[in-house]
């Protein structure tokens, strides 16, 4: 028998639609949702506490600055004193920094000061030592100083009393000289993530192995191991999983029991190869699989018991692209902090669409481009293609396609979200041109 011919369309895009698919708004507000944070909490030296999320409320004990100091090197005084005096103003002492101030200002005086040094009362106002002239005993202050100058007031920056850092903040450099101005050693955070890192597929080779025909090296461990560094966790890397379901129902289950959160890449989609969906059903509860975006159509979330579980795709341009944009906000809620959406800055679209399937959110490599005049667009990365990890160096940040666009003309804005939006560093060396 000779079979007939196969009739019918086929399908050259792996999002071919036969279900409905979770909308990308949905899937945030689904991990957000779903997600609680873990409630441990442990006090470390603020010098270890970048990056780590904030577990207390830190209230402001005093003043800072604690006293009135001067913001430059000069001569105190009162302002109205000079205006009276004409500018001419004895000297009557010296204030240095570190030192209390003597006492009140005597009436009609001016005393030396140095910048950080107690202002003593009755002065309201700093003259630079460059703008004055010493004549003998006494200083000459130039007219037109406004009262007030270069003088900074008592709890200027922060007030005594004030809240300055509440729970769930991500402590940042900045933070970190807040709490340090106001004399902590030492916080309560909330504890490290846990997190085991998984690569599947039974062609998968870490770098460094000899590697045979049919096999892959594994970039997608570095890439989120890197890209799980500067969060607040301790990552484990548990190696890379075999094609196997009982292997895959093992490895995992045995993850969950030591883990908050198991992050694994491949695998994760229909084929026979493909047990993390189904491991994570059956060991758990899947909440989320398949999503109307691209790349990353087979991302599953769920939890197996109290650990959650993010299947990322094993392409690793979706695995990259999927992590930034669920992965993190999942990480943020599981470490207590308030996830904040990137922000997507509109660029003119340096490139057409005629047409576009709808339905899917697309997100495109993009890459920042200035012409001769000064001008911003944003080119996509020439090449489609979710194992194109060249794609990804290449690029400035994401190109965000909302689902219902169904063609780009050139110029119009377009949503960019830049990769300094998800925390990564920006590309510091310019772009060669074979990478455009
Ligand atoms: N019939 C269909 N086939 C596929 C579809 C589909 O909708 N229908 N979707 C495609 C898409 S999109 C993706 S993404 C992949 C996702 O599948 P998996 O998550 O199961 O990933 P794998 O099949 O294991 O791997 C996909 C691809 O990525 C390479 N890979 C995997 N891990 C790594 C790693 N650690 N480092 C580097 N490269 C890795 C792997 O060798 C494959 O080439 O499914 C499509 N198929
Ligand atoms: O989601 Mo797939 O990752 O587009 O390649």
């Amino acid at each position: 028998m000779t079979g007939a011919p196969i009739s019918g369309s086929f399908s050259d895009d792996c999002f071919r639609q036969e279900e409905r698919l979770l909308l990308h708004d949905e899937a945030i507000r689904l991990i957000l949702d779903r997600v609680p944070p873990i409630a441990a909490s442990e006090r470390i030296p603020i010098d270890q506490a970048v990056g780590r999320v904030m577990a207390e409320t830190v209230v402001a004990q005093r003043n800072v600055p604690l006293t009135a100091t001067s913001a430059v090197d000069g001569w105190a005084f009162a302002h109205a004193d000079c205006l009276r005096l004409g500018g001419r103003l004895p000297i009557s002492g010296r204030v240095l920094a570190g030192k209390a101030a003597h006492g009140p200002l005597t009436l009609g005086t001016a005393v030396r000061i140095f910048t950080g040094a107690a202002v003593p009362d009755g002065a309201d106002t700093v003259a630079m030592q460059e703008d004055c002239r010493q004549d003998g005993e006494a200083i000459l202050v130039p007219a037109g100083l406004k009262p007030g100058a270069n003088r900074r007031d008592a709890g200027e920056d922060v007030a005594a009393g004030a809240i300055v850092i509440a729970p769930g903040t991500v402590l940042r450099p900045q933070e970190l000289a807040a709490i340090g101005s106001l004399g902590m050693a030492k916080i309560a955070v909330t504890r490290r993530l846990r997190v085991a890192l998984l690569s599947t597929g039974d062609e998968i080779v870490r770098p460094g192995q000899p590697i045979h025909p049919g096999e892959v090296y594994d970039a997608n461990h570095v890439m989120l191991s890197n890209l799980l560094a500067p969060m607040d966790a301790v990552v484990h890397d548990l190696g890379i999983l075999p094609d196997d379901a009982a292997l895959v129902h093992a490895a995992l289950e045995e993850a969950a029991r030591h883990h908050d959160l198991i992050l694994t890449s491949g695998g994760s989609s229909r084929g026979d190869g493909d047990h993390i969906a189904e491991a994570l059903a059956t060991l758990g509860h899947r909440h989320l699989w398949h999503l109307a975006i691209k790349p990353g159509k087979p991302l599953c979330f769920g939890q197996i018991g109290p650990c959650l579980f993010l299947g990322l795709p094993g392409n690793p341009v979706a695995a990259l692209v999927n992590f930034l944009l669920y992965g993190q906000p999942l990480l943020a809620r599981l470490s207590g902090h308030a996830w904040r959406a990137p922000t997507r800055f509109p660029v003119p679209a340096g490139f057409s669409i005629g047409t576009r399937k709808t339905g899917r959110r697309e997100f495109l490599r993009g890459i920042l481009t200035t012409d001769a005049d000064g001008h911003l667009s944003a080119q996509k990365f020439s090449r489609d293609g979710s194992g194109l990890i060249t794609g990804l160096r290449a690029a400035d940040g994401l190109i965000e396609i909302p689902e219902t666009v169904h063609s780009v003309t050139a110029g119009e804005p377009i949503a960019f979200i830049p990769f300094t939006e998800f925390g990564l560093p920006p590309r510091r060396t310019a772009l060669p041109d074979d990478l455009m």
